[in-house]
């Protein structure tokens, strides 16, 4: 996995049908997608309940572009190395699951994956401060994290502080959360590389019927790159 800044579109499968999920990362990486979102909830963190490493490890060989995972569960540390077995290429924790974030990115990293460090609407962006040079991405939640289909919360400040505190580091900024072709402009413009969306991709379309999913990916990079152009 080489590092750029190039815009990446990475679809969340939390929007996709649940009973077929291998042929969903096929049509999306199909149609377009750079990397596939795969959003594990406990419950216990976040009031919805997805699933585990099991189910993770399954997806694996479905997935040829990049398996992002991000964990919004607590504790995070017992797991790690089930996910690395899961075969995750990067492995994202809250910096709010618990106290030991600085441990966690370390053995993130130890255990042969990208480290990524996630961030709530309400935490600032100095609470990384400490984390640059043990994190492969910083991924900024625009809703509170749960569910799919929220309204976009806007954290450009947050997102410019970042990029301006990320430097020339190679740390990716990821978006999670009501990321659409309205709302993707002004994350690319204020410095995010990596996009996630889940109900801006899936909507519309399905395994049958793919060619939506092209579409609509299309529509968010278009609308990100565009503020470049
Ligand atoms: O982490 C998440 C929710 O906690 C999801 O990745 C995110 O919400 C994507 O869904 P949508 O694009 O529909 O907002
Ligand atoms: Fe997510």
């Amino acid at each position: 996995m080489s590092f750029d800044r190039k815009i990446k579109i990475a679809p969340s499968i939390l929007s996709a049908d649940f009973a077929n999920f291998g042929a969903e990362i096929r049509a999306i990486e199909a149609e377009g997608a750079d990397w596939v979102h795969v959003d594990v909830m406990d419950g216990h963190f976040v009031p919805n309940l997805t699933f585990g490493p099991m189910a993770v490890k399954a997806f694996r060989p479905h997935v040829k572009t990049v398996m992002d995972v991000h964990l919004m569960i607590a504790p995070v540390d017992p797991y790690i190395d089930a996910y690395a077995d899961a075969g995750a290429d990067v492995l994202t924790a809250h910096i709010e699951a618990g106290p030991h974030i600085h441990r966690t990115l370390q053995a993130i990293r130890g255990a042969g994956m990208k480290a990524g460090v996630a961030l709530n609407p309400g935490t600032p962006a100095e609470a990384v401060a400490h984390l640059l040079d043990l994190t492969d991405l910083i991924c900024v939640m625009t809703v509170n994290p749960g569910f799919g289909g929220q309204k976009f919360i806007d954290m450009t400040a947050k997102i410019a502080r970042l990029r301006e505190m990320i430097g020339d580091r190679p740390v990716h900024i990821e978006i999670d959360g009501g990321v659409d072709p309205k709302t993707a402009p002004l994350v690319a413009q204020a410095g995010a590389d990596v996009l996630v969306a889940g109900s801006a991709v899936f909507r519309g379309g399905s395994v049958d019927n793919p060619g939506v999913y092209g579409q609509n990916i299309r529509e968010i990079r278009a609308a990100a790159e565009g503020v470049w152009a």
